[in-house]
């Protein structure tokens, strides 16, 4: 075998130094980009965009420095591939390839050849390598003729290497070893609702990183252009996948929390789940209406107001028709502020216009009057108090503050109301920001300053393109048969360019717009999702070309989702493809058994994942009068790798200083740092997440916190790659009886 690893590393060598060469000329090119001044703004903007795509490709070369090439395939044709994170290519042999990227159609067989269909492939080998240096290979003869067969396909192999790694609190890339039902999931195409179910463990976010990573690299031209959107559950979730798609040579996602999808809203803030689940229901879109219908007022009384000295009345019943005429124009409620204004100025102008006698006045005169009330500070404030202009979080703010406000929007459900009532404003959850996105399409924003200035900006960038076009033709004054830049381009098209010229990626641009739409987007733990929630993404996705991952087995938030088909009906009907994800990679069977026992009392609709290894650890129960003490010392023991300590809500304080104590630098707290070898979580912050070790404090209250208790038990019971303990005072919950007898 040595002789193989020697082969493979000289070929690894070559590879290196092509990739040397690469970033050698790409460094060169960029600082050409940069010493490059020109007083043309065409040239500058054009200087721009190649500094920005340099230094993108320079990214990319950096992220593929570990791992560039893993795998081999050789053919019964005698010919070889080479398998790696990007394509290379000889540039002085006519440009064959040296590698495939791993996404390029002809790498598949890498992936989904076996002994059964082996596709033409004889052998497929994976190369391990720690910096530059190929460690093992691991081979797999497919062809049954070939004299090799047998000889190494005992043995680790690359997958249950990986698997079997210690875990350091960030997710690493798959690339190496997608298996075979992940590749047909990462490869689906591009249009369209892709549901994928899973248990845990089956690398659901995994396939949604590599399918992103995927979808670029084969549909780069939309997707940079719109841009890909990840929704994930919460920011730590987020931060452990963030090294997945730029180790893959991706940087141009935008990865989000629902929470985080309004512009300028940072939703940090924290509530009870009865308040979230409320907020996430789907007749919160008719509470926001009448909370805004209800900021359109009537006065019970005539409302007195003094213009220029002058008393002058208005009536309920003028306003109730202002208002009846403002809401029939069929405007959003700022917009139709407008009308609303002028029919309030009317009615006062009709009574200034008697008082002074209406028949001497022309048509001069009124609308002098009119233009006089309008720009008067007391009609301004009495049209405001009647119709006030509104920004999503001013409706949310003053309708959470005020309980008659509530009672008004939320008639059918005084417990409701009650859950919302909160008096000091002080920031966002992550269920207010789906609420402010809907109140903004209530609202409508009033932007026609922004309009109106953008509309000049385009005019100028026409004028200024017409004179260069002008310019140029004055210069190309030559042969009638050479194609000149004004044959080709006018002058709005070349203005549409240079807006080109905004070098921000999609992504960039994206997280600062509300209106922008994505080319695709990809959420994972798709089934925390509320109804509110389903409604700002599929605002973002009007194409539905969308991924949504998870598994309806841990659904924890209480307006999380039961049925994708319940989900999905009022988008798109049932025109969506479902497909399920069947091994689990992370939990080992002795650990799955005692979770398969919980999913069989949950009553979930879905078949546990099998497990793909066992590593002969078996859980253990243990009871205890001392839980945070028991938990601590279990904190402070040498064991290898990542131990999460999964605890009740209620607890969180207590065994977290009790560890604290022990380990002090363990983490604890709303953003616990994963890198960390001890962490103390609830089971909320632990969904999609991994440890090497899991200790389960008090399951029966972890149960018994929510209503959805026996799918939080399911998902903390599978979050071990290797060992899970359970320490407990009260009995352990009935489904734990597997456990139990262990
Ligand atoms: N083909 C593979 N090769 C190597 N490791 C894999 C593979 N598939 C999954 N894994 C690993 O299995 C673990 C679980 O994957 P992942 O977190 O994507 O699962 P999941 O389905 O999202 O789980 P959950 O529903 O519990 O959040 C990860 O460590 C992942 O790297």
């Amino acid at each position: 075998m040595s002789n193989e690893i020697d082969a493979e590393q000289e070929y690894l060598t070559l590879l290196y130094a092509h990739l040397d060469h690469l970033r050698t000329e790409t460094d060169t090119r960029l600082a050409a980009a940069l010493r490059e001044v020109s007083s043309l703004p065409q040239a500058m903007s054009l200087r721009d965009a190649t500094i920005a795509q340099l230094s993108s490709q320079r990214a990319q070369y950096d992220a593929v420095e570990n791992g560039l090439c893993f795998g081999r395939i050789d053919f019964t044709d005698d010919t070889t591939t080479y398998i790696g994170r990007i394509g290379l290519f000889d540039s002085d042999d006519d440009y064959e390839p040296l590698q495939l990227d791993w996404r390029a159609p002809a790498a598949r067989p890498f992936y989904l050849a076996t002994a059964a269909a082996p596709q033409g492939v004889r052998r497929r080998r994976h190369i391990r390598t720690s910096m530059r240096k190929v460690t093992a290979v691991d081979d797999e003869h497919l062809d049954l003729r070939d004299p090799g067969h047998g000889d190494t396909v005992t043995g680790e192999t690359a997958l249950l290497a990986a698997l079997n790694e210690t875990r350091h609190g960030v997710m690493r890339d798959i690339v190496e070893t997608i298996q075979a039902e992940q590749d047909e999931i990462i490869r689906a195409g591009l249009n369209g609702v892709l549901v994928v179910q899973g248990g845990p463990g089956t690398g659901k976010t995994a396939v949604a990183l590599h399918r992103a990573a995927y979808l670029l690299y084969t549909h780069r031209e939309l997707l940079a252009r719109r841009g890909v959107l990840i929704v994930g559950p919460n920011a730590t979730f987020l931060k452990y996948i963030g090294q997945v798609l730029p180790s893959l040579g991706e940087t141009g996602v935008l990865l989000r929390t629902v929470g985080d999808l309004f512009p300028g809203v940072r939703a940090t803030r924290a509530e009870s789940q009865a308040a979230a689940e409320v907020k996430g229901r789907l007749s919160m879109v008719d509470v926001l209406r009448r909370a805004v219908a209800d900021r359109q007022v009537v006065p019970d009384e005539p409302i007195t107001l003094v213009v220029e000295r002058v008393e002058m009345t208005l009536r309920p019943r003028e306003v109730a028709e202002a208002r009846a005429r403002a809401r029939r124009s069929g405007r959003l409620h700022n917009h139709a502020r407008e009308v609303f204004a002028r029919e309030i100025v009317d009615a006062l102008a009709r009574q200034e216009a008697d008082r002074l006698g209406a028949e001497f006045l022309d048509a001069a005169d009124l609308a002098d009057i009119r233009r006089e009330l309008a720009a008067d500070d007391e009609v301004v404030a009495t049209i405001d108090d009647l119709w006030p202009e509104l920004t999503p979080q001013r409706l949310l703010e003053d309708l959470y503050a005020d309980e008659d406000r509530l009672a008004t929007a939320m008639p059918e459900h005084p417990d409701a109301e009650r859950a919302l009532l909160r008096r000091d404003p002080g920031g966002w959850t992550p269920a207010d920001a789906p609420l402010l996105d809907e109140a903004a399409e209530l609202l409508g924003v009033d932007d026609r300053e922004e309009r109106a200035r953008e509309a000049q900006r385009r005019r100028d960038a026409e004028h200024y393109a017409q004179g260069v076009l002008d310019i140029l033709q004055l210069e190309d004054e030559a042969d009638p048969d050479i194609l000149l830049a004004y044959d080709l381009i006018d002058a709005r098209e070349l203005a549409e360019r240079q807006e080109d010229a905004d070098h921000r990626t999609a992504a960039e641009r994206a997280a600062a717009d509300r209106d922008w739409t994505f080319g695709h987007v990809i959420v994972d733990e798709a089934q925390e999702l509320s109804a509110m929630a389903w409604r700002v993404l599929m605002r973002r996705c009007p194409s539905r070309s969308m991924t949504l991952v998870g598994d309806v087995a841990q659904t924890g938030a209480l307006a999380g989702a039961d049925s994708w088909a319940d989900v999905l009906a009022p988008y798109v009907e049932d025109r969506w493809r479902r497909t399920e994800l069947t091994v689990n990679y992370r939990t080992p069977a002795e650990i799955m058994a005692v979770a398969a026992d919980v999913l069989a009392e949950l009553g979930a609709p879905v078949e546990p994942p099998e497990s793909v290894r066992e590593t002969g650890h078996a859980p253990w129960a243990r009871r205890t009068s001392d839980l945070a003490g028991a938990a601590a010392a279990e904190a402070a023991r040498d064991a290898p790798g990542s131990l999460a300590l999964l605890v009740p809500e209620e607890r969180v304080a207590e065994i977290g200083a009790a560890v604290l104590a022990e380990v002090p630098d363990a983490a604890v707290g709303e953003r616990p740092d994963l890198e960390s070898r001890v962490v103390v979580l609830t089971v909320r912050q632990a969904k999609g997440l991994e440890f090497d070790s899991v200790l389960l404090v008090e399951p029966a209250e972890i149960v018994a916190e929510s209503p959805r208790g026996l799918n939080d038990l399911y998902v903390a019971l599978t979050r071990a790659t290797q060992r899970l303990g359970v320490l407990h005072s009260a009995d352990l919950p009935p489904a734990l009886t597997a456990l139990r007898s262990a």
